[in-house]
């Protein structure tokens, strides 16, 4: 891979800069083609380790009390707002301060017909001038009509751009902060360079300043490139197809990351009739050549056409044993029918995006489905690990046997997240049954992975620090002989 180094002396990045003046011990600011500024180690990190510690440059909260705020609430009743109500405000409220008299844009704020609001200084604003937009052909009709609102006609072309351009800063480079309904984010500099990996090596988290913490969740080599997970655990088990949807939809750019340029596709695992797994294209349909006879003969499944399968083409399967298949149509059938389930599954709620949700009325019972899915789908298809997910949260005494199931399909290193949550998950199922000393276990591994994800004060890695402790004492209770009652010993010796 060749990089363009972005060095402190090249006075053309600023953020460049900043990175190297606060952060050069860790990272740099480097250029790759076809993905832009990337964020690359200065030195190896080992997993576990911290990379770096960043302040937020802006953060801003939703305040309904605020009259700007009111006038875009009305605007969004209205139906006038394309995007989420807090990126507008974070955009308005990313103008430079009333007090800033330097520029004639710089007096927005001050000559808005309701009072102003909190704005930045024009340094924090040129510096988040600087973070990644896609290019800009033009304020979009929600920005023109936020100005008409807050500025009258009088507000002119320029600062229409402005308030545009701050507006796709903060979509494409913005964390959540939202917390108990109220909507909040935040930007930084070095994060924002990091690229987006479905198999990430870094793990971030912000702390309760919401300053983001970095961490290296597998071994980083000094000029790596280091990337974290723009998608959620849950989403991260997607297809590949799915996967890159996504972050098209809502992200608006095409993952080029390792998992996704795998020809094969784990997240898309079947049986083959050999019994051995086979695996789907990552892009369906592209190494079909002939059709294949579309009965398949599977109960209410009846003649399967290509504007079935699910995506709207037929396919062959890659059997590790037997190599290129294309007569496993009843995996894919099975595929095609379970699809709506698992796009209505909450886990994966965001698949709303990528395309209409068709949710059929009669949604099916998870653990009848879960029986068909097991004979069909290999242990690494997607569905059928919500379908266990799904079994296990309804029916609490198959829980451990479940998700003992999915703990074995996540040992991979891209599942670190949901794989010590399932060890959470899997200690409270045990602990329930009374199994203490697996309980712990389960915890313990838990505790291990979080606090290499996120460090041993996170709140998460504490939570399961405390319940590993509270099997240790429940292990101890039942070891302790009770004072009161009669051990088998002494009753022995009684009746001697
Ligand atoms: C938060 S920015 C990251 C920094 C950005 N590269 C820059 O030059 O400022 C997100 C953008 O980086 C690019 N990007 C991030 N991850 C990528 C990936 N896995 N594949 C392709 N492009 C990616 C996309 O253009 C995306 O919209």
């Amino acid at each position: 891979m060749s990089y363009i180094w972005l060095r402190k002396e090249m006075k053309s990045s600023l953020v460049a800069n900043h990175v190297a003046t606060y952060h050069g011990e860790a990272v740099a600011v480097a250029q790759i083609a076809g993905k832009g500024r990337v964020l690359l180690a200065n030195v190896d990190f080992e997993p576990g380790e911290r990379i770096l510690l960043e302040y937020p440059l802006i953060e801003v909260v939703a305040d309904d009390s605020i009259p700007a705020f009111q006038v875009l609430q009305r605007l969004e009743q209205d139906g006038q707002l394309e995007f989420s109500l807090i990126f507008y405000w974070a955009a308005l409220s990313s103008l430079t301060q009333p007090e800033d008299k330097s520029s004639r844009i710089g007096r927005m704020v001050a000559a808005a017909l309701v009072p102003p609001w909190r704005a930045v200084p024009k340094e924090t604003q040129v510096q988040a001038l600087e973070l990644h937009t896609p290019e800009l052909t033009g304020p979009s009709p929600s920005v023109l009509k936020i100005l008409e609102a807050l500025w009258g006609y009088a507000a002119e072309a320029p600062a229409a751009l402005l308030v545009e351009q701050l507006l796709q800063v903060w979509i494409y480079n913005s964390f959540d902060l939202s917390e108990d309904g109220k909507e909040a984010g935040v930007i930084f500099l070095a994060s924002a360079m990091m690229s987006h990996s479905c198999a990430p090596n870094a793990a971030w988290h912000l702390d309760e300043n919401n300053s983001y913490i970095l961490h290296a969740r597998s071994p980083i080599e000094q000029e790596q490139e280091i990337t974290i997970s723009y998608l959620s655990p849950d989403e991260l088990m997607l297809p590949s197809s799915l996967r890159r949807q996504l972050l098209e939809s809502t992200k608006g750019f095409r993952c080029s990351c390792s998992r996704c340029l795998e020809p094969l596709d784990v997240a898309r695992a079947f049986l083959c009739t050999c019994g051995a797994e086979a695996l789907a294209h990552a892009e369906p349909g592209l190494q079909a050549t002939s059709p294949v006879p579309w009965d398949t003969g599977f109960a209410n499944c009846g003649v399967l056409t290509r504007g079935e399968l699910p995506d709207g083409q037929w396919e062959e399967l890659v059997c590790n044993s037997c190599g290129p298949r294309s007569d496993l149509a009843r995996g894919l059938a099975l595929e095609a029918r379970l699809l709506p389930w698992a796009r209505s599954f909450p886990d994966f709620s965001t698949l709303a995006k990528v395309r209409e949700t068709a949710v059929s009325a009669d949604l099916e019972v998870p653990s009848k489905l879960l029986f068909q899915a097991e004979s069909l789908l290999g242990d690494r298809h997607w569905i059928l690990d919500a379908l266990r997910h799904a079994v296990a949260t309804a029916e609490p005494q198959r829980a451990v046997e479940l998700l003992s199931q999915r703990l074995e399909v996540h040992q991979e290193d891209y599942c670190m997240t949901l794989r010590a949550r399932l060890h959470v998950s899997l200690g409270k199922a045990l602990f329930s049954e009374g199994r203490f000393p697996a309980a712990e276990a389960s915890y313990r591994e838990a505790a291990e992975l979080l606090a290499l994800l996120f460090g041993d004060d996170h709140p998460e890695h504490l939570e399961a620090a405390s319940l590993k402790q509270a099997a240790e004492q429940k292990q101890a209770d039942v070891r302790k002989p009770d004072a009161k009652m009669p051990t088998p010993n002494r009753t022995a010796k009684k009746r001697r």
